[in-house]
């Protein structure tokens, strides 16, 4: 029996609200007997069910509590068999008030009173619904065509009044269900949506600038002591005049090509590749006392040496190249700070030349 998502609570509210009620309407029927019947034998039989039928309601109680506790398959065949065994007793009261007392309008009522708020909370649930309901449906049809001597126009309209009310409540109770649900899975479906679009850059695909703040704080919870953060910024060379001379679109198809060349260099399982902003990148990257970050670097580099993508106006290829500026982070050293040390590092690489690494390794706080 799962209880942890919504709907699941409803279901516990449902059978928590259906057995309270039972156990009021056990009370009133014990009150009502103690005045009007006469016949004791009987009354202190019926009385005997009513009890049985409280106690059942709370042990609904009781699978439930433990339910929210442990999820275990017990719990759930022991709900369908009280929920049967509820259903079965409320039909042998029915029987008795029918067949000893002649009672048709309390039993009728009765059926009602029971089957209605079963409908209500076991709606989702159609086996538990079927459990409880069939027993009572078998005995008023046994009863009333069978056993008893006469049979009346009231007797057949209360039958059809009490399954018209009971299925037409259940038709529409699973209608309502079935659009919450999928209405539900619509909100659940947009907020993934809307959390993708907010956390990935649309044009590259890479994250974003707002994710890398949570994925650094990740990071560094995550690392043993031994294992270092690396930040790396990387910025295109002379892409204004990229943008300039070959147009924006092919200055967005180039930003697209670098994402992609800069996702291929790393490894997959512990760095991540950002969109920073305009045409630079940043890179946050793990490593041991043995990682050089200066590899990593040059991976980037010459994997973009490889695509070859012409770059007409660029001061120091003839192809698109790259700056890249990274710093190693340590315990005390804040993200902003490591960026800003990136930062640092990358205007010295550009200061130096460009395409170009420059890695700031000693950090202070
Ligand atoms: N096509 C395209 N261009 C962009 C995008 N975002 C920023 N840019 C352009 O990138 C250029 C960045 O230019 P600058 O900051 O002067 O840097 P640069 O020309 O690369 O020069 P250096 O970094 O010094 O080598 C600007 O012309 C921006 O318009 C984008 O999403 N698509």
């Amino acid at each position: 029996m799962k209880t942890s998502n919504t709907i699941n609570t409803d279901i516990s509210k449902g059978s928590i609200w259906f057995s309270l009620l039972n156990v009021i309407f056990c009370v009133w029927l014990i009150i009502r007997g103690s005045y009007d019947l006469t016949d004791n034998y009987v009354y202190q039989r019926l009385t005997v069910l009513y009890i049985t039928i409280i106690t059942l309601s709370f042990s609904i109680l009781a699978i439930f509590y433990l339910a929210h506790k442990k999820e275990h398959p017990a719990l759930f065949y022991s709900f369908h068999t009280v929920i049967f065994l509820m259903g079965l007793l409320w039909a042998v009261i029915i029987y008795i008030l029918l067949n000893y007392f002649n009672d048709t309008i309390i039993s009728l009522n009765l059926s009602i009173i029971t089957l209605l708020p079963a409908t209500i909370a076991f709606y989702t649930m159609p086996i538990a619904l079927i459990l409880f309901s069939a027993p009572i449906f078998f005995i008023l049809i046994f009863s009333e065509f069978f056993l008893r001597d006469f049979f009346t126009g009231l007797q057949l309209t209360g039958g059809v009044i009490i399954l018209f009310v009971v299925t037409t409540a259940y038709y529409i109770l699973a209608e309502w269900y079935e659009r919450a649900t999928k209405s539900e899975r619509e909100n659940q479906t947009l907020i993934k949506t809307l959390k993708k679009t907010s956390d990935y850059d649309s044009l590259t695909g890479l994250k974003n600038r707002r994710s890398m703040h949570s994925c650094f704080e990740s990071i560094k919870n995550r690392i043993p002591a031994d294992i270092f953060i690396y930040a790396f910024v990387i910025d295109i060379d002379f892409f204004k005049q990229y943008n300039d001379t070959l147009g924006h679109i092919a200055g967005d198809k180039c930003l697209v090509k670098v994402a992609s060349c800069i996702k291929n260099a790393v490894r997959k399982d512990t760095d991540n590749v950002f969109r920073f902003g305009g045409e630079e990148f940043v890179i946050l990257a793990t490593g041991n006392a043995d990682f050089d970050p200066y590899e990593l670097a040059g991976r980037i580099q010459s994997t973009l040496k490889l695509m070859a993508l012409p770059h007409p106006s660029s001061a120091v290829s003839d192809y698109v190249t790259v700056s890249i500026g990274g710093a190693k982070g340590h315990d005390q050293l804040s993200f902003d700070t490591l960026i800003q040390q990136a930062d640092i590092a990358l205007y010295q690489a550009k200061e130096g030349g460009r395409n170009r690494a420059e890695i700031i390794t000693s950090n202070k706080p």
